[in-house]
């Protein structure tokens, strides 16, 4: 047999096919660590269970003592889990969204109950709220006594188990990011709605993992609620106080009312994490675009990808006497920006990586906050900082689309097409019959009842767009829609755009020649921060653009029709 060539490539001998491993891009090892963590959480339960007399379980677990002190820990668990949630949500929504003065002294804080010993805590409430205590002493005298109470015992609960609600709103709060709440505003929510209908539905997750996280601290509690609230029989004496009063005597009764607060504490977790709307993993694979395969439209009047004649449309510019024009700066961005566009038209935006292109449209949409600014549209000031005019963002009538389309993932196709109507007063009705028209002439009606996570990403891509342009927005942003399209689907998707755009006025950050000819009237090159160039499409002049000259005579000379620049150049 001839030894294979070091440069070419042989067949390789047939393998015994490999055996397929679920995931393997993680490491095996991994697998020691986590059996010595279950071990070891487990083998303390079997040692237990080792010792259980099971003649004697059923006496113990019936015996009216155990009764009340598994129904006064199941009463004081769920009202401290449910205060931890009225309290605890806001305190770890805020401290991941808002940064405010001492922000990090209140986290050390809320972190503190856990490091603290419980007894610790519990002295802590005693001299806070005891009957001799300053606030205690005061409730004392209009009749109110905490002390000794089964309010104590929720007290000490929720004291002991707060930072675990905190915790997880936190990080869920942290991991989401903005970008839903954003998007729902710019479609006209106001935040009480976005609050409602977007946050409370996409934070749910770490709002009921942070429940039953106090759920089950509070059902451990031992510590703080002997030292603030004692044990009462039936009043303050919960199921783990009661273990550990008759485990001296009997042991074995111990022994038993454990095993029954193990079962009930994990039937309840069990219960609370089977919720039908889990978290699931999605494929890494799936790249929101804005096309899968664009629908074609039967009255367009673009043809061949969208070409128009050039002069027919800076007839139409020269003709428009309203415009829109932008003044924004940003210092910390080096952004100096100053342009016009016409109205209604598409102005294509391009220039260098850096160049300040989305930071203006962060500005446009309320989502960055300029130095001085001002966005006026025809006789519409949507903002003047000078005087102070700065609206939020649900009061702009500027809708965003960028790459990602952002898809509510909790609300199902037609009601995410429906959200910005909603949002604007029209009944479920009205709003779910215009969504439909929207979706079925970008070819996507059929999606309507699915979920964002079951249409593919270049129909995820025309939801967003329905979405956006069924809310009729004063101005739409477009950044770099076609961007994460193959060829094929770019170039039919363009002609989807070009179509809908007409007649709107729309703004498109671009570094694509084809998106300049296909859809914008005029075109504004942005270097350094500034407006280096501005012109009507087929006028555009490269020796104009000082030191963007060079960028844009190359942008020009990728015009294969030389539509853009002007010819006599
Ligand atoms: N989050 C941020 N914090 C601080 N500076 C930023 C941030 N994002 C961008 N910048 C800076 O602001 C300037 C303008 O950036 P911007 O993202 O607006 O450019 P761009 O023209 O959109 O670039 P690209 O084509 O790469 O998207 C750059 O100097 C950039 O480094």
């Amino acid at each position: 047999m001839p030894a294979p060539s070091p440069n070419r490539p042989e067949a390789s001998p047939p393998r015994a096919p490999r055996r397929r491993r679920s995931d393997s891009l993680i490491p095996g090892w991994l697998w020691a660590p986590t059996g010595l963590g279950i071990a070891f959480l487990l083998l303390p339960i079997i040692g237990m269970l080792s010792r259980v007399d099971p003649q004697s379980l059923l006496a113990v677990i019936t015996a009216e003592e155990s009764r009340l002190a598994m129904q006064l820990s199941l009463l004081t668990s769920v009202t401290s889990a449910i205060i931890s949630v009225l309290i605890g949500f806001p305190l770890g929504y805020l401290l991941a969204t808002r940064p405010f003065p001492g922000q990090r002294i209140v986290r050390t804080l809320i972190l503190l109950p856990l490091v603290l010993p419980p007894v610790v805590s519990g002295l802590a409430l005693l001299y806070t709220w005891g009957r001799s205590a300053i606030l205690g002493g005061g409730l004392e005298s209009v009749g109110l006594s905490l002390a000794y109470t089964t309010s104590a015992v929720i007290m000490a609960q929720v004291f002991v188990s707060l930072p675990f609600m905190v915790m997880s709103v936190e990080t869920a709060t942290a991991g989401l990011g903005r970008r839903y709440e954003l998007t729902a505003a710019e479609l006209g929510a106001k935040p009480n709605r976005v609050f409602f209908t977007v946050t409370l539905p996409l934070l749910r997750h770490g709002i009921i993992t942070g429940a039953v996280l106090c759920f089950a601290r509070s059902l451990g509690e031992f510590g703080a609620t002997l030292t603030f609230a004692g044990s009462l029989s039936g009043v303050t004496r919960t199921m783990p106080l009661q273990i550990y009063l008759v485990r001296e005597s009997d042991p074995q009764a111990a022994i038993g009312l454990s095993l029954l607060l193990i079962v009930i504490a994990v039937l309840i977790i069990i219960l609370a994490y089977r919720s039908p709307h889990a978290p699931r993993l999605k494929s890494p694979h799936t790249t929101p675009t804005l096309a899968e395969a664009a629908p074609r439209f039967a009255n367009t009047d673009r043809q061949h990808g969208g070409e128009v004649n050039p002069e027919t449309r800076s007839q139409d510019r020269v003709r428009a006497d309203q415009r829109i024009s932008a003044e924004v700066r940003l210092n910390a961005r080096g952004i100096d920006l100053d342009l016009t566009s016409v109205l209604p038209g598409t102005t294509a935006i391009i220039g260098r990586n850096g160049a300040g292109k989305s930071t203006l449209f962060q500005v446009l949409t309320g989502a960055l906050t300029p130095d001085s600014g001002r966005l006026r549209i025809g006789d519409d000031t949507v903002f003047d900082i000078a005087v102070g005019h700065w609206p939020p963002v649900h009061d702009r009538g500027i809708v965003h689309l960028a790459q990602n389309p952002v898809l509510f993932p909790h609300l199902n196709v037609i009601d995410n097409v429906s959200f910005g109507l909603r949002a604007h007063g029209s009944t479920r009705n009205d709003a779910q019959k215009r969504a439909q028209a929207m979706l079925d002439r970008l070819g996507v009606g059929q999606c309507a009842n699915r979920r964002p996570d079951a249409v593919s990403g270049g129909q995820a891509a025309r939801i967003a767009l329905a979405r956006a342009l069924v809310v009729e927005p004063k101005l739409l942003l477009l950044d770099e829609p076609l961007a994460a399209l193959d060829v094929d689907v770019a170039v039919e998707t363009r002609e989807v755009l070009a179509e809908l755009v007409q007649g709107r006025s729309a703004l498109l950050i671009t570094h694509d020649v084809d998106d300049v000819t296909a859809m914008a009237d005029s075109l504004v090159l942005v270097e350094n921060g500034t407006v280096a160039h501005s012109a009507p499409v087929g006028q555009i002049d490269p020796e104009a653009a000082g030191e963007g000259t060079e960028f844009l005579a190359s942008f020009c000379m990728r015009d294969r029709d030389g539509i853009l620049c002007n010819q006599s150049q």
